[in-house]
């Protein structure tokens, strides 16, 4: 109560009026549309707002570049993920590198980062290419027995099988044979698995994770793990499932690099790099596996959920989804004339639509939402764009008092108009082709300056294997299939479950959807 307040100098920021002692502004953050409510904010207050969450505790909103850049690099093991969250994490996916703070996470990165360099993620094209060729052959039976040779497909439901596929394969040379329909237990569990525990979370769900920030970790921790609440069910049930196959890839690796025959999927990697590292440094088993869930949880619905987006943009603009799929063919056709069945990477490379594409995709539908930082110190966060107080009072920083809680709004910088132009709010690829269209702006995410990877100390480490994936799956599909809309389209609502996944308005229950109709495209000219 004390804390709640005590006068301080976020009281003269601006913000929204709070709905409710009980909530305050947290039930139009997080249960409406994913970016709805904070591109609202923003156009009213700005880019850093102040808003109430529960029991009158002010938290503050900020899209701006500079004190983005400042919590996420320069300053960022003074600015640490909240408790409650991290308990997300673990939940989720154990005490691995997305639960890890400060030395715990410096260390765990160090041994994580040998399996994601450039190299790395280039190498992994055609096992990408060969998962997306799963999901055409699928398709192609399904098409040539259906009438018209067309089909409606829920598209969020094979790119989370392909993903899947692509993700086990890659990590952990590991078969879930989920595009095939060969799907063992744990590639059932980890279908819809954040949708089922986060979507829609009800106000209860709200204040009661507010509430944990006041009780000692292992008293949360126990309450977690032992509450029959069937979101929590479904989240042990993975946890059970996928700790015993991790269990045993672990200790696979470990003998086969003892036998000197390590592969070169991302855990041989890491285990080898484990291996190399002091006895201090090394990882646990313990930790190892949590690796594993951490590359299942971060890697899988990220991708999946990026590529159904793209298809619901591709619908929308059917004139860009034909200059797209030409872009494609014409460089297959070069590729093939060279002899090569596939496209390399240096051919992605050079298909400026593709690119250009891959880029707006992940500036307007970011799929990871939020990140959630507290000061550990007192801090100034620079700005870019100076404040002007509810007093009149024009702030170029801000000074911010220890332990003050900042939600970091993902899509709300990606739709900044200095940065990105002042159609931000629109999905046009071609801002990306057009000289002085994008702005320079501050450095901060590893990939065309988004937010969308995070940036700095915790950016996301499989941001490479991301973008090579979303290309190669893009190349197959559209190569071979066009897309169109149906009906269900305009219902199609951004479905807020720690990731954004589309859903239909009024069908929750059936979780991510997105129905198209699919087609054969049209082979020579288009
Ligand atoms: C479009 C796809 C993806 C998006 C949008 C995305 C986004 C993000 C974001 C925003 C973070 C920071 C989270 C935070 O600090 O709270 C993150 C972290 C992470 N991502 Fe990704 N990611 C994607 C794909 C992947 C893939 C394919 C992998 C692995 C193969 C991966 C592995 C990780 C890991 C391990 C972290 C934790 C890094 C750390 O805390 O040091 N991500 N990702």
């Amino acid at each position: 109560v004390y804390k709640a307040t005590r006068p301080t100098v976020l009281d003269n920021i601006p913000g929204p009026v709070s709905k409710s002692f009980l909530l305050g502004n947290l039930g139009e953050l997080m249960q409406n549309q994913a970016g709805a409510t904070e591109f609202s904010w923003q156009e009213t207050y700005g880019d850093v707002v102040k808003f109430k969450a529960s029991f009158g505790m002010d938290r503050l909103l900020i899209s701006d570049p500079k004190a983005l850049q400042h919590i996420l690099m320069t300053s960022g093991y003074r600015w640490r993920k909240y408790r409650e969250r991290k308990e997300l994490s673990r939940l989720t996916s154990g005490k691995g590198l997305l639960w890890a703070d400060g030395n715990a996470h410096r260390r765990q990165r160090k041994v994580m980062l040998p399996g994601f360099g450039t190299p790395e993620a280039k190498n992994f094209l055609p096992l990408f290419f060969s998962c997306a060729a799963t999901i055409s052959r699928r398709w192609s039976d399904i098409l040539f027995t259906s009438d018209n040779q067309s089909y409606i497909f829920n598209i969020p439901e094979w790119t989370s099988r392909a993903t899947l596929d692509a993700i086990g394969q890659a990590a952990f040379d590991y078969d879930f044979g989920a595009t095939d329909d060969h799907e063992n237990e744990l590639g059932k569990v980890y279908q819809n698995m954040l949708l089922r525990a986060f979507g829609s979370p009800s106000t209860g769900a709200l204040v009661t994770l507010e509430l944990f920030r006041f009780l000692p970790t292992p008293i949360t921790e126990f309450i977690n793990d032992h509450n029959p609440s069937p979101r929590l069910t479904s989240i042990h049930k993975v946890t059970k499932v996928a700790n015993a196959v991790a269990r045993e890839l672990v200790l696979t690796k470990s003998n086969a690099l003892l036998e000197n025959k390590g592969k070169n999927d991302i855990m041989s990697l890491l285990v080898k790099a484990n291996a190399g590292e002091n006895p201090k440094a090394q990882l646990s088993d313990a930790e190892l596996i949590s690796q594993m869930r951490v590359l299942l949880l971060a890697g899988h619905e990220t991708t999946a959920n990026s590529l159904s987006w793209l298809f619901y943009e591709l619908v929308r603009d059917l004139e860009l989804q034909k200059k797209l799929r030409a872009e494609i063919r014409a460089t297959e056709k070069v590729a093939a004339a060279r002899g090569d069945p596939e496209l390399s990477v240096r051919d992605l490379e050079g298909m400026p639509l593709l690119g250009a594409t891959v880029k707006e995709l992940l500036r307007y539908h970011p799929v990871a939402i939020h990140m959630f930082r507290v000061a550990h110190e007192d801090d100034v966060l620079p700005l870019s764009t100076p404040i002007t107080t509810t007093t009149g009072e024009l702030l170029t920083e801000l000074p911010v008092p220890k332990g003050t809680r900042t939600v970091i709004s993902i899509p709300a910088y990606n739709r900044n108009k200095e940065l990105f132009g002042e159609d931000a709010h629109i999905f046009n690829p071609y801002r990306w082709l057009e000289p002085n269209h994008v702005k320079k702006g501050v450095s901060l995410g590893p990939f065309a300056n988004l937010a969308t990877f995070s940036g700095g100390i915790r950016s996301c480490i499989g941001w490479r294997f991301a973008v090579i994936e979303l290309q190669a799956f893009i190349v197959e599909l559209l190569s071979n299939f066009e897309f169109a809309a149906t009906p269900k389209i305009n219902k199609i609502r951004r479905e807020a479950a720690l990731v954004m996944v589309p859903t239909i308005e009024g069908e929750l229950e059936k979780g991510s959807q997105l129905p198209l109709r699919v087609t054969f495209a049209p082979k020579g000219g288009d």
